[in-house]
């Protein structure tokens, strides 16, 4: 046994995976050997969804009936759907609501089961899986509606996974370009190798725990700054910069100056360019330049300059996402959510893998804490 302290298990291997590889210091991530410039450019959210969980892309034919089928699931039962409306109104935070109502779908899924074979079954696990995903972006939509005043909009089979969370988001068909670059974040945001939430999903399936419990474990520990929530940190900031009278390098300055991380910046794995921020950054700057106003694509791209030159730290998946994001007009405290909406296929895929071939996930800590002390009972101290 090591006595090698890794804290954060940083570099620590724990798992062999066929699902994304990241190579840190080319900026390179496959899924399932895919490159993500291909998938980004010409794989839709389904396509990925059906190469993480089934191992290969689909055909034609194949790519049809597993859209159909997961379209079919994104009705909420009513009962779910009062808990959304409970949560909007009582101005819930939206990841939080997100991790309540995927606990809560596990009360209505035929396939829910606690005994140690049914939570491995590969197949109850896929449909699980399915409708999971195919229900995410419904309580999403239909939380952000009610919490400003507006009636949840009920998903449509016809439109793809993408089109149809923006549809019942605003209450009206997306154009295409909004429908292609929220399907391209989707593809992004898919998958990342054993990142803090994926392996919080593992950790849970590990005790041969549930489908549901893992996705509700990974949707509480994706919330946090350092990961997922990031994203919404970023347009923050950028507001904050826009509406103050410093340049983006004052306002990187100060914070760095008092001790601030600044979102959107730094990984765990990459020591270059995350390849996700090349391709939203250029997403970015193009619907900039579609509205007239490039003023949150050059604000970031100020930041990510000066950031490199100042702390050699380069931007992640969540710095350009934030910008992408709010030129559609997506609320800034959904961003996280939407993360999770797509990342949901990361975490089943993972699961899937971590039930094939399980061993209990049990580190180890060194212990600095006290030894032989003498107790005293409670009325002597
Ligand atoms: C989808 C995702 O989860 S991507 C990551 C999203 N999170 C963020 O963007 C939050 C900002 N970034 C960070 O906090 C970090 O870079 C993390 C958490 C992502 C990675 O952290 P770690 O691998 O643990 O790196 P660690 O925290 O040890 O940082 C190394 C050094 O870089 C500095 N650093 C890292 N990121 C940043 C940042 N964003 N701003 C300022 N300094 C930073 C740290 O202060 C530290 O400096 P020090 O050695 O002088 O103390
Ligand atoms: O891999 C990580 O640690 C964080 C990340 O970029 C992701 O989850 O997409």
């Amino acid at each position: 046994m090591s006595d090698e302290l890794k804290r954060g298990l940083e570099g620590v291997l724990v798992a062999e995976s066929e699902l994304s590889h990241i190579d840190g210091d080319e900026g390179r991530l496959i899924y399932r050997g895919y490159e993500i410039e291909d998938l980004a450019r010409d794989a839709t959210y389904e396509e990925v969804l059906y190469l993480l969980w089934h191992g290969e892309l689909p055909e034609r034919d194949e790519l049809k009936a597993f859209s159909t089928s997961m379209a079919e699931e994104r009705e909420l039962d009513d009962v779910v759907l009062d808990t959304v409306r409970d949560l909007a109104e009582a101005d819930e935070n939206p990841m939080a609501a997100l991790r309540t109502v995927v606990s809560h779908l596990s009360a209505f899924d035929e396939d829910t089961t606690f005994d140690a074979e049914g939570v491995t079954d590969r197949e109850a696990n896929v449909r699980k899986g399915r409708r999971i995903t195919a229900k995410i972006p419904t309580a999403l939509a239909a939380f952000n509606r009610v919490r400003n005043g507006n009636e949840p909009v009920s998903p449509r089979e016809d439109l793809s996974h993408a089109a149809n969370f923006l549809y019942m988001l605003n209450d009206e068909e997306p154009d295409d370009v909004l429908a292609e670059t929220f399907d391209m974040a989707l593809v992004l945001h898919a998958d990342h190798g054993l990142n803090a939430s994926t392996f919080s999903a593992m950790v849970t399936a590990s005790t041969l725990s549930d489908l549901h419990s893992a996705v509700t474990s990974a949707v509480g520990t994706l919330a946090g700054s350092l990961h997922g929530g990031a994203n919404q940190n970023v347009m923050k900031m950028l507001k904050e910069i826009d509406d103050s009278d410093l340049d983006p390098k004052e306002w990187v300055d100060t914070a760095l100056d008092e001790g601030r991380r600044v979102a959107g910046f730094g990984h765990r794995v990459y020591n270059v360019k995350d390849p996700r921020a090349k391709i939203l950054g250029e997403k970015s700057e193009e619907l900039g330049e579609a509205a007239g106003d490039r003023r949150w694509y050059e604000m970031s791209a100020a930041i990510e300059e000066y950031m490199g030159e100042t702390k050699g730290l380069a931007p992640n998946v969540d710095f350009y996402s934030a910008s992408t994001y709010y030129q559609m007009g997506i609320p800034i405290d959904i961003y996280t959510p939407i993360f999770a909406m797509s990342r949901a296929g990361g975490w089943i895929a993972h699961v899937l893998e971590q039930y094939e071939d399980n061993r209990l996930i049990r580190p180890r800590a060194r212990y600095v804490g006290d030894e032989d002390l003498e107790f005293v009972p409670l009325d002597e101290r």
